[in-house]
């Protein structure tokens, strides 16, 4: 039995968590370069935490700049075996409001400036992600809201959109409208895919921050309504992330959605033809299947 450890990636406007016991900022190196900053590691009632600003702290990274695959195999590295995204992001649905928080199930990756898997020549490998997130750890993640008395949704189809700019006019309606995406942010993707890969349990929780620019009544995107609106969403994110430790548990079961398992028949590449530079590159996120 292995020992749970729940990393949490912050996203705009949540660069640290507070309460950890025997907190300390570890720096970690990767075959994929320097993840975001240190991660913050330690453990809240009795289980082993990690937390990881995605943009660094004071936000250096923009959204194609984020280093996606060595934060994934930091993490992965440390002992994380479930990660959860907590993320700013606008909403397309009048019922979704600023301040309302959606356990993400579903995404649409229009994302394009990205590297987007920890595999490729010398060792291919096609992972599932029909459901990307674990549906497990997203349970966990609404009921810790709820107890934390927060307004949650259960659900919804989170558009990753490479940014740094907001949407036109005319995207963000054919987002809603044809799409039929309910919440739009810039990091989700390729960071759920990367967690797939790294048979990571993930779970997107979207703090939201605004209605993107459909809304008749609400005008444009404005980065200064929405850094108002982050405020008080990190500390509510602050007080999920909290209750998540109870939920979990210290005891880390398999996952009963697979996600641990998900390199299992995933790789093509014959034993024979891998490159031995790529596998070696490839030990915290595969070394299970490569090596074991
Ligand atoms: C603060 S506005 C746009 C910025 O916020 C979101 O970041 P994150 O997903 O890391 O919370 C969004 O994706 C953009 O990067
Ligand atoms: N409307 C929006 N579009 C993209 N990313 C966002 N992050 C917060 N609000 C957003």
């Amino acid at each position: 039995m292995t020992d749970t450890m729940i990393a949490v990636i912050g996203g705009s406007g949540l660069y640290e968590i507070d309460g950890l016991e025997g907190a300390t900022w570890q720096s970690v190196e990767t075959p994929w370069g320097a993840p975001s900053d240190q991660i913050l590691t330690g453990t809240l009632g009795g289980v082993k935490m990690a937390f990881l600003p995605r943009h660094g702290r004071g936000h250096v990274h923009s959204p194609s700049t984020v280093p996606y695959r060595a934060n994934i195999d930091a993490l992965k590295r440390l002992g994380a075996t479930d990660v959860i995204s907590v993320s700013a992001c606008g909403s397309f649905r009048e019922e979704m409001k600023p301040g309302d928080f959606v356990v993400v199930d579903q995404f649409i990756d229009r994302t394009f400036a990205r590297e987007k898997s920890f595999f490729g020549t010398g060792c291919v490998a096609h992972v599932s992600v029909a459901h990307p997130t674990c549906a497990r750890l997203s349970e966990a993640c609404l009921k810790a809201g709820w107890d934390a008395g927060i307004t949650m949704h259960d659900g919804g189809t989170y558009l990753a959109m490479e940014g740094p700019q907001f949407s036109t006019l005319a995207e963000s309606k054919m987002y809603r409208e044809s799409w039929g995406a309910d919440v739009i942010g810039m990091t989700n993707m390729p960071e759920a895919k990367l967690a797939r890969e790294a048979e990571l349990c993930y779970a997107s929780v979207a703090m939201i921050t605004d209605y993107d620019s459909w809304h008749p009544d609400h005008g444009e995107v404005d980065v200064t309504e929405i850094i108002a609106t982050l405020m008080g969403n990190a500390d509510k994110g602050r007080a999920l992330v909290a209750r998540l430790p109870r939920l979990l548990g210290a005891e880390r079961h398999p996952c009963p959605h697979g996600c641990d398992r998900a390199l299992e028949y995933a790789i093509l590449t014959a034993p024979d033809a891998r490159d031995a530079a790529m596998v070696a590159k490839l030990d915290a996120v595969a070394g299970r299947v490569l090596n074991g």
